[in-house]
Parts: structure tokens; C-alpha cells; sequence
């Protein structure tokens, strides 16, 4: 692959592509345009799938040790990258610095253990009801797989696709968000210079994503469709893939619920609440959207989750001092103000000091808003109903000491269409057991432990999707299992 300037520029085949068309990039947390980009058209994915498709025999045919040590590199590349990398993902997409580096990390990460899974993915050899026969099962790689990724983490989300499906053998056409495309292009400048053999992996940058779908859809050779996104761009394309069936991944969107029962920690439940809702301003799949807290501690925990909330600094991401910047446009922001104002005119009660929605007017570009606590919220309210995406935390509460209080409390969380994140807060192990076998979501947070580690299979049941990212499991998700019978001929 060939190594070119990463500004703007699709990457197919192993080169650099720019496009009679671009399209800007904004900062929101200033209005300003970051970057002009190549805005693609169909012809570039079908260039792009051509590319995967002829390096698919290769990719699938080498070594998994040195298909390891290319991805290795990659991730060594992104780690040594990551302030660099941090900073324009700051620029276009506005979370902290601190977050968007880390982030960067993370995704070093997840490259990495990708690359160790890539030496592990094994095959079967099942006993034979015949002394002259013999079974094997082979694990094969799909094939050529389309990504397509949002914009709320745009460096964990491609590496969370690219990881898990390179490792299982497969080449792969990505469309990052158009609202962040240069982070995905700083990743694949790292994949560049990595050494990847031209066309394994294919980016492809554009305003248009039906178009890439469209061409994706009706390519044959495309055998998987990895999305993450919102419920209704992923209904679509469920329905789409159906003309081809084509494997389909669906990481959609999340309602968490979180559950502070009365032996919990209350301080740390709170700091822990309010890293989880307001880390990326809200802006999380797993973000907490109901939090269910016991009566008996409520007003304890309510009062620290305001503190913490009132202590965020808001502004620009890049300065040192900010720890919450701004929401993607002002469409996000009037989401949170809507749901606001639903609660407070149904009795809710606003508990931090900054008047919700205050920033949203002042700031610039209009994209601000100051992290919010409600207390008194109740199930009907928009707020219990709709993902909010924003920095507004609502705090609902439950009574009773008994096993049915718990189950109640269980059932008002398992209330949603959606099935991703749950936390719970608890010092009773028995408790810890049973909510988790009740909660109806695919990844369980208890009493604050990491919800995404690189490890893990991460992913949703219910309207939230399906399909896993992380660990073995994450690369199950792009293997087939072919079974073959063997006569030995005796
Ligand atoms: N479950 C998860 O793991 C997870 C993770 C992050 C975000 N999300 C969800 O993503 C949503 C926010 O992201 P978003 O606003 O970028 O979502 P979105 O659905 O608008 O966009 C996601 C991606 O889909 C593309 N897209 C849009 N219309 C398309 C179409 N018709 N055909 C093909 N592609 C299309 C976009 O260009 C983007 O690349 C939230 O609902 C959030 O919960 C889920």
C-alpha cells in the first residue's frame, strides 16, 4: 500500500483518491471548517469493492502469524499516533482532548487484540458415525465485508469493524460518518503504513450514503454488512439485505437503564452515573437514559450526581480545562431541550445550577448544552421514551426492600424496545446474579466496571440490534463454518 497525504482523501485499492466534488467538515464546537473531503460517488465503492474483492484470495490465503504482525503494526502505528489522531477528532466531532486520545487508545487496542485472535481461529474435526469417514469443520472468512460507522466515536467505532473482520480473513469497504470522516482517514493512514496489501482494507468517503449502500447491496461479492448507527438507518438496511441475503451485523441504538439499589455505594454509583452520561456529552449508545435509585438513597445520590454535574467545565474540547464540549449540531441540542421541557412541564424538577438549554443560545455555533440532572421523573415522561443523546441524566426511583420491589424495579428497566447497556449498583452478590439474569440487554455494567473493553463481546438484543464486537466472539461474527465430510475410501 501506498503511503499519501491523508487530508481528505478516500482511500481504494492502496491509493489515495480525491473526487471532482468535496465536502466540508465542521468544527462544532466553533463552526469553522476543519477539512474539505473527497465526496465520492458510486463509482469510487464499486472501484472499492473491486479492490477487496481482488484482495480477498491473498488476505484470506496468508499466514494468520504474518496477517498478525501487519495488524500489529497497525496498532502500534495508531498508539504512537493517538495525540496527533486525538486532536483531529477533537476538531471535527468536539469531546475533550483527554476523551478523544483516549478513544484513539482504545482503538490501538482493540487492533491489537484483534491481531493475537487472528492465531486463533480454529477448526473442528467432530467424531464420524463410519470408521471410513471423517468430519472436519472449517472456519472460513465471509468475505468481502461493507462498514459502516456514525459519528459519535469515530476512531473506537472503525476499529471495532476493521479489528475483528481482518483478523477473520476478510476485506473489508468502509463509510465512515460524513460529519467525521478525517479521524477514519487518520486510521487508515495507520493501516497504510502498516504494509496492508493493497485493497484489503478500502475507505470511502461520502455525503451520499445511499448510494454506497445501494452499490454495497447489489454487489454479490459483498457478503456482510457491518452497521452501526441509528434503529432506522439499520431497519433499512435489514430489509435491503434481504434481495441478497447477505449477513448483516447491527449495532443500533440503546435506552440503558441503571439501577442503584439501597446497599449500593451511593458516591461511588454517582461518579460513576456521571461519567457514563456525560462522557462524549451524552453522545454514547450506552449512554445512562433512566436512573432508577432507590427512595432511600435518592436524595443522597440525586445531590452528588448535581455536584458532579455542576463541575464540568463546558466549552471547546481542545482547551486543557474543558471537559464537556459541545453536542454534533443544533438538532441534538433541541432534542435535549425538548425532552427537558416535556419533564419539567410533567413535574419533573431541574437539580443542577445551569439553566438547561442556557449555553445552547450563547455558545458558539449554538451546540452547547450544560450537563443536566432531573429529579422526579417518571416512566411516561419523553425522556424514559426516546434516546436523548445528550448530556440530560433523569432520576427516577423505586421503593420496597422485598424480591418483588426487585423484580419491579427489573421489569420498569426491561420497559424499552431497546436491549443494549444496563448498570447496576449493588453490594449483594445474590442481587447481582439474579437482576443480571433478568435484564434483557446484551452488556451489563456492575457497580461501574468497563462496559467496552476490547475483550469483551459487545453488542445488543432487542430493537438495540444484533451481532457482537470484541473478543472471539467479535470475530465469530465474520466466520463461516464450512462442514466437510470426508470418505477415506476403504
Ligand atoms: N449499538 C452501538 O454499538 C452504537 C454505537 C454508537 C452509536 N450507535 C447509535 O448510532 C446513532 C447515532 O449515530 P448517527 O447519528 O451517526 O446514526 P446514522 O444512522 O444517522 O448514521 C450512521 C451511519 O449510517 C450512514 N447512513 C445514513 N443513512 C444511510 C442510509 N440510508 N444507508 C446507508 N447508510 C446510511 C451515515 O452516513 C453514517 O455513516 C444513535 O442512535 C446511537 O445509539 C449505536
Amino acid at each position: 500500500m501506498k503511503t499519501g497525504t491523508t487530508t481528505g482523501k478516500a482511500l481504494v485499492g492502496g491509493r489515495w483518491h480525491t473526487a471532482a466534488e468535496t465536502f466540508a467538515v465542521t468544527n462544532p464546537a466553533t463552526g469553522e471548517t476543519v477539512a474539505e473531503v473527497a465526496d465520492c460517488g458510486p463509482d469510487v465503492t464499486a472501484e472499492a469493492v473491486d479492490a477487496a474483492a481482488s484482495a480477498l484470495p491473498g488476505w484470506r490465503a496468508m499466514p494468520a502469524h504474518e496477517r498478525a504482525a501487519i495488524m500489529r503494526r497497525a496498532a502500534a502505528l495508531l498508539a504512537e499516533r493517538a495525540p496527533e489522531i486525538g486532536a483531529t477528532l477533537t476538531a471535527e466531532q468536539g469531546k475533550p482532548l483527554g476523551e478523544a486520545v483516549g478513544e484513539v487508545v482504545a482503538g490501538a487496542d482493540h487492533l491489537l487484540w484483534s491481531a493475537e485472535e487472528t492465531r486463533r481461529v480454529y477448526g473442528e474435526t467432530i467424531p464420524s458415525t463410519s470408521a471410513d469417514t471423517r468430519i472436519m469443520v472449517l472456519p472460513e472468512p465471509v468475505g468481502v465485508v461493507a462498514g459502516i460507522t456514525p459519528w459519535n466515536f469515530p476512531v473506537s467505532m472503525v476499529t471495532r469493524k476493521l479489528g475483528p473482520a481482518l483478523a477473520a480473513g476478510c476485506t473489508v469497504v468502509l463509510k465512515p460518518s460524513e460529519l467525521t470522516p478525517m479521524s477514519a482517514i487518520a486510521v487508515a493512514a495507520c493501516l497504510a503504513d502498516a504494509g496492508f496489501p493493497p485493497g484489503v482494507f478500502n475507505l470511502v468517503t461520502t455525503t451520499r450514503p445511499q448510494e454506497f449502500s445501494e452499490v454495497v447491496m447489489a454487489d454479490p461479492r459483498v457478503r456482510k454488512i457491518s452497521f452501526t448507527g441509528s434503529t432506522a438507518v439499520g431497519k433499512n438496511l435489514i430489509r435491503q439485505s434481504a434481495d441478497d441475503v447477505k449477513r448483516l451485523s447491527v449495532e443500533l441504538g440503546g435506552h440503558a437503564p441503571v439501577l442503584v439499589f439501597p446497599d449500593a455505594d451511593v458516591a461511588a454509583a454517582a461518579a460513576g452515573v456521571a461519567r457514563a452520561k456525560f462522557m462524549n456529552a451524552g453522545q454514547a449508545c450506552t449512554s445512562p437514559n433512566r436512573i432508577y435509585v432507590h427512595e432511600s438513597v435518592a436524595e443522597e445520590f440525586t445531590a452528588e450526581l448535581a455536584r458532579l454535574a455542576d463541575a464540568i467545565v463546558v466549552g471547546d474540547g481542545s482547551a486543557a480545562d474543558v471537559t464537556m464540549g459541545p453536542l454534533i449540531n443544533e438538532r441534538a441540542v433541541a432534542k435535549v431541550r425538548r425532552h427537558v421541557e416535556d419533564a419539567l412541564a410533567l413535574g419533573a424538577r431541574q437539580v443542577t445550577a445551569r439553566e438547561p438549554g442556557g449555553e445552547a443560545g450563547g455558545g458558539p455555533g449554538g451546540r452547547f448544552h450544560p450537563p443536566t440532572v432531573l429529579a422526579g421523573v417518571t416512566d411516561d415522561m419523553l425522556v424514559c421514551q426516546e434516546e436523548t443523546f445528550g448530556p440530560l441524566a433523569p432520576v427516577l426511583t423505586f421503593g420496597g426492600d422485598t424480591r418483588d420491589a426487585e423484580d419491579d424495579v427489573v421489569a420498569r428497566a426491561n420497559t424499552t424496545p431497546y436491549g443494549l447497556a444496563a448498570y447496576v449498583w449493588t453490594r449483594d452478590l445474590a442481587r447481582v446474579v439474579r437482576v443480571s439474569e433478568a435484564l434483557r440487554f446484551g452488556i451489563l455494567s456492575i457497580n461501574g466496571a468497563p462496559l467496552a473493553p476490547p475483550q469483551g463481546p459487545f453488542g445488543g438484543v432487542k430493537g438495540s440490534g444484533y451481532g457482537r464486537e470484541g473478543g472471539h466472539h467479535g470475530v465469530e461474527d465474520f466466520v463461516e463454518h464450512k462442514y466437510v465430510s470426508v470418505g477415506l475410501g476403504r
